[in-house]
């Protein structure tokens, strides 16, 4: 008897062709992309516009600010829980990630480099913020896409205005005898869409409906575009986030990136054309950086369901 081949993620191709707006590729690929967040919660996207280069420079850029002493990398602190350093922590021992607020503005990154590097660090600087916007761009036609076809259009346009991303850099060491390879524990983001990505040593895996997981392979030019649970609120249920974890194998280290994008200043509600008798509405207005401060509580941490035991009807 043959195995099944392993299942993967839809994949989906973004080159110059489809990211012209009126073109048919576009449509085209944003029916794509709307099946597979239903389906999926995320899908795989083949990023033209990322280079090779790009990809060697940011993960240099990461071993560099990773290589720095412990105690410089804890001054990372943020109002908002896990978007500073995250490390040495009893359940996930191998995990270490810094978050850079603001990463698609100068001042966010140059704020960020100037506390981690107070002689500086240009370069730093400077491929970090070419690589959160170039991902960004990617956000961004992923929710115009995402929006259009929804007819829900006018509701992204407002939000877009209130959208800021946090760059946050992972590493993994690898496990010891004694310790378990779990890298990540399975969660969904709590983000309005999470863009990852990473280098060499696989890791990631995503849930399925069916409950099966997905490994999904490193490639320097693709990207796991995923809903968080923000956007599960927005779209009045219609995409649901994914359940994802890091599983670490073998004697290499494990670099990994995620764009991360939230809405500020502005309360995030279902837009009325998504709501109707067969599709009644499900959440209530709500603020997400609140959300994610109620996510740290110890209600937020029990539910099943967060979002939902925030702000479900
Ligand atoms: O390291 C990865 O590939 C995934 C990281 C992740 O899931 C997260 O930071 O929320
Ligand atoms: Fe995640």
């Amino acid at each position: 008897m043959g195995s099944l081949p392993n299942p993967t993620l839809p994949m989906i191709q973004f080159s110059d062709q489809n990211l012209q707006p009126d073109s048919n590729c576009w449509s085209s690929t944003a029916k794509d992309v709307v099946r597979a967040l239903e389906n999926y919660g995320c899908f795989v996207a083949i990023y033209d516009k990322f280079s090779l280069d790009m990809h060697e420079n940011i993960f240099r850029a990461s071993e560099e600010l990773f290589d720095l002493p412990t105690d410089v990398k804890i001054q990372n602190v943020s109002d908002t829980p896990s978007h500073g350093y995250v490390g040495q922590e009893p359940i996930i021992p191998l995990y270490e990630g810094l978050g850079i607020e603001n990463a698609t503005t100068r001042e966010g990154v140059e704020k960020f480099t100037n506390l981690l590097w107070p002689s500086g660090n240009d370069r730093f600087c400077e491929i970090a913020l070419e690589y959160s916007k170039i991902v960004a761009e990617l956000d961004q036609v992923v929710m115009r896409m995402l929006s259009e076809n929804y007819g829900i259009a006018e509701s992204y346009k407002a939000l877009f205005g209130s959208t800021s991303y946090l760059l946050r850099m992972i590493k993994y060491r690898t496990a010891e005898k004694h310790e378990s390879g779990m890298g990540i524990i399975p969660h969904t983001d709590k983000s309005f869409m999470s863009i990852l990505h990473q280098r060499r040593v696989k890791g990631l895996e995503i849930k399925t409906k069916d409950d099966s997981w997905i490994v999904v392979d490193p490639l320097p030019s693709s990207f796991v575009v995923m809903a968080g649970d923000a956007c599960m609120a927005w779209t009045n249920g219609r995409i649901e986030p994914p359940k994802h974890r890091v599983i670490m194998e073998g004697s290499e280290e494990r670099y990994s990136l995620g764009l991360f994008s939230f809405i500020k200043d502005q309360k995030i509600q279902v837009p009325e054309e998504l709501v109707d008798d067969d599709h009644p509405l499900q959440f209530k207005p709500f603020d997400h950086y609140k959300f994610i401060h109620f996510y740290y509580t110890d209600e937020g941490k029990r539910s099943t369901c967060p979002i939902k035991a925030y702000c479900g009807v």
